[in-house]
């Protein structure tokens, strides 16, 4: 892999897409509101699609996080989910998604339905981590959603660390769990 600083960076607006979608009865659950999964399949399309423009390539979702319903979706919601990359590591990005939600037939604001946090891994043609052009962010929302990210990027990486730790004691205990 080349080192990060050779890589140009890029402005936050530069992969920021929305992906807009009406809701019908084949989208629906047991209860006739909208399938939670058919939500979190939009979410993984949006991020994916910022991840790969930001990235200028391919990008797999790596992890998926806070993923929050807020308000159930109903058939005939067009529903609008707004992702941009938040932060960037060396072949790591997170993607924060806001979902949105407004009657298909109707001019009253859209309200926010969900949010996500993805992180997707910028892979080669092996499928192997690639280094991603830094982000650039613009604005003061910009700014503050990086630096909430680095707090989940710390607290991802420290949560992994205690449990692989936890588990490699109980190895060496014993226990085959
Ligand atoms: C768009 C789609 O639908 S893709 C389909 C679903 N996704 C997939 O199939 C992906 C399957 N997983 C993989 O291919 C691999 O695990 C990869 C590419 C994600 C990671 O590969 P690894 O060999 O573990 O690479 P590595 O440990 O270097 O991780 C690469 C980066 O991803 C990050 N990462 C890896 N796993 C995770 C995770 N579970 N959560 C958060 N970040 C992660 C790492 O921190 C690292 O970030 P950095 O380079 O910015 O420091």
């Amino acid at each position: 892999m080349t080192d990060q600083a050779d890589i140009p960076g890029k402005p936050t607006s530069a992969s920021r897409t929305t992906l807009s979608h009406i809701m019908t009865s084949h989208d629906t659950n047991l209860l006739g509101t909208v399938h939670g999964g058919v939500i979190m399949k939009l979410v993984d399309d949006a991020a994916g699609a910022v991840a790969g423009r930001h990235s200028g390539g391919p990008a797999v979702t790596a992890s998926m996080d806070e993923m929050a319903f807020l308000e159930p979706v109903r058939v005939g919601d067009l529903v609008h989910v707004k992702a941009q990359v938040n932060w960037t590591g060396r072949s790591s990005m997170e993607v924060g998604v806001r979902v949105m939600a407004e009657r298909w037939n109707e001019s009253t604001p859209a309200t926010q339905v969900g949010s996500a946090y993805l992180v997707f891994a910028a892979v080669d043609a092996d499928g192997k981590p690639r280094r991603v052009p830094p982000v650039i962010p613009e604005t003061e929302q910009d700014k503050r959603r990086y630096q909430e990210a680095q707090i989940r990027r710390t607290h991802r990486l420290a949560r992994r660390r205690a449990i692989m730790d936890l588990r490699e004691s109980r190895a060496a205990e014993g226990y085959e769990d």
